[in-house]
């Protein structure tokens, strides 16, 4: 074994499983490949194998490993890791202690635990522990789980005893190469740990191709590691107001010019309303809940709106979602109301957990039941009372958490990128007096960010390509933009002729008005 510590890169972390391979497919055969495909780690788990032939499986996995020069750990058995030279071992929370296999071990070798909750990472850490592996993230057939799902959010919970010190971590259970960049993103804290990699069973080892496999989920981790830095801001430009304005400002003709096809998963109140807003901006809607044709949409859509002012389908809202971020599209959640039952606040609590949201958007009391804050009370979808004392404090703080933009209407409106905080003085109080403003607001912003994204040329790390902080402030200049011109209008009586005007005025807005009426303001925190 290694007598001082090697600097380890736990980035693709594979833990192998013979008894998944595909059926002819060799042991050995599917090692070498997945290492050329860009495995950097490997760990021989072997549950059921007698001694004898654990031992010659190690030793032919070991030299394999070597020629890529990719340490080797043992699963469970300081025996075997002992007998081969290996360079670590991973153990399991019923397993040898970790005080125990430090004696027994070399200095220097890899000692790596199974945690499962924050206390065992905290005495992962006080052991001595190298690194540590959290989940289960998924759920997953590889392994007979009996500890609860994390879920993408309970990954920065559970990451938490490790904030300020050099233990890495790898996540595992059902990662796979579509939802590697959810659980990297999901992961992230506030400070900006996340997790060092992904360590995956059947996705690389029941692959008939296992080094393609292994070379798509390393490029999607490698190339996330190299923009973590930038995670909260999409754009790494400083940004001011005109350039704001002028960037939103181009986005309403590359609306017309692309016609993205925006999904809308909305309630019933306002479906007919949003779908007319959306072909008036020069997008085109559709309005699909069932869980069975996700797969089909998700392929042909630029970005995909999730509202659940009234719950139809939470099956239809997790597929939906979760196939977005497989195709890299933009979603815009809207969780209307979320405060007004224990089925909304643990259905927005399910959809975070499955899928990474691009900007969630609300009014100040359904954003402060997604934050978990008492701050500002709901009356069924309506927030009541004066809202925050810090907005703009507030949006930061919550896009830092949610790894998302973060937009709170209101009278103002603030958007935050986790880094940049803008407040949008625009709209007319007609718009309060209207039902689903706030739910079009959310169409307007899906409608940007798919344009944004069409856009950018695709980048291997982001789940999102384009700037899609200056894409929610578009939609949120556009329905309040086209608010004012709507309400200065002689033919608007009242809230009953407003809305068509609204819809009328959205389809009329050219850049250079936005660019003269926005009255945006960069905030400082
Ligand atoms: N008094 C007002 N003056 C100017 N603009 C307003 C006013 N009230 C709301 N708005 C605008 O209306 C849009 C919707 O925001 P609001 O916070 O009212 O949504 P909401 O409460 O979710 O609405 P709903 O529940 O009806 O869908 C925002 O862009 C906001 O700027
Ligand atoms: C009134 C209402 N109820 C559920 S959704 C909705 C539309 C405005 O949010």
């Amino acid at each position: 074994m290694a007598e001082s510590k090697r600097e380890i890169d736990y980035s693709v972390y594979l833990v192998t499983g013979r008894d998944l391979l595909p059926p002819g497919k060799d042991y050995l055969e599917s090692l070498e490949e997945s290492l050329r495909g860009g495995v950097t780690i490997v760990q021989i788990r072997e549950k059921t194998t007698e001694t004898g032939e654990f031992l010659e499986v190690a030793r032919r996995s070991q030299a394999l490993c070597r020629k890529f020069n990719v340490p080797i750990l043992i699963n469970d058995r300081l025996d075997i890791a002992l007998a081969i030279g290996a360079d670590g071992v991973h153990i399991g929370q019923t397993d040898m202690p970790i005080a125990v296999a430090k004696a027994l071990l070399p200095p220097g070798a890899i000692i790596g635990m199974t945690c499962n909750t924050p206390a065992h990472v905290a005495q992962a850490v006080k052991d001595g522990a190298d690194y540590v592996g959290v989940g289960p993230v998924f759920a997953t057939q590889t392994k007979n789980v009996a500890s609860p799902m994390l879920g993408v959010r309970g990954l920065q919970d559970i990451l938490a005893p490790l904030e300020g010190t050099n233990v890495k971590a790898v996540a595992i259970a059902g990662i796979k190469y579509t939802n590697a960049l959810q659980c990297l993103y999901g992961a992230v804290r506030p400070s900006g740990l996340g997790l060092d990699g992904l360590a995956v069973v059947s996705d690389i080892v029941a692959s008939h191709e296992p080094e393609a496999a292994a070379r798509k989920l390393a490029t999607v981790v490698h190339a996330f590691k190299s923009t973590i830095p930038h995670i909260f801001s999409l754009s790494q430009h400083p940004y001011t107001s005109q350039y704001i304005k002028e960037n939103a400002a181009q986005l309403f003709p590359a609306i017309r010019r692309h016609g993205p096809l925006v999904q809308q998963i909305t309630n019933t109140v306002v479906t007919t309303q949003s779908a007319n807003a959306t072909l008036a901006l020069g997008a085109s809607p559709i309005m699909a809940n069932a869980p069975q044709e996700m797969a089909d949409i998700s392929k042909a859509i630029g970005g995909l709106l999730i509202n659940f002012g009234t719950i139809q389908s939470l099956d239809g809202m997790i597929e939906a979602g979760k196939h977005a971020n497989i195709n890299r599209k933009p979603v815009v959640f809207d969780p209307v109301g979320v405060g007004a039952s224990q089925y909304r606040r643990s259905s927005a609590n399910s959809l975070l957990n499955t899928w990474q949201a691009t900007v969630i958007k609300g009014n100040a009391g359904e954003l402060a039941a997604i934050a978990n804050s008492q701050e500002v009370r709901a009356k069924g979808v309506d927030s009541v009372g004066q809202g925050f004392k810090n907005p703009a404090l507030f949006v930061r703080d919550l896009a830092r958490r949610e790894r998302c933009i973060v937009v709170l209407s209101g009278k103002t409106d603030y958007v935050s990128d986790g880094t940049t905080v803008v407040s949008l003085n625009n709209g007319h109080p007609l718009l309060g007096d209207i039902t689903g403003s706030g739910c079009m607001l959310g169409t307007c912003i899906a409608i940007f960010c798919a344009a944004a994204s069409m856009e950018a040329t695709p980048e291997d790390g982001k789940l999102v390509s384009g700037d899609m902080f200056i894409a929610a402030i578009g939609g949120v200049l556009a329905l309040t933009l086209a608010s004012e011109k709507a309400a200065a209008r002689d033919d608007v009586k009242g809230s009953g002729t407003f809305l068509p005007a609204l819809i009328d005025e959205l389809g009329k807005l050219s850049p250079e008005e936005v660019v003269a009426l926005a009255n945006v303001e960069v905030v400082s925190v």
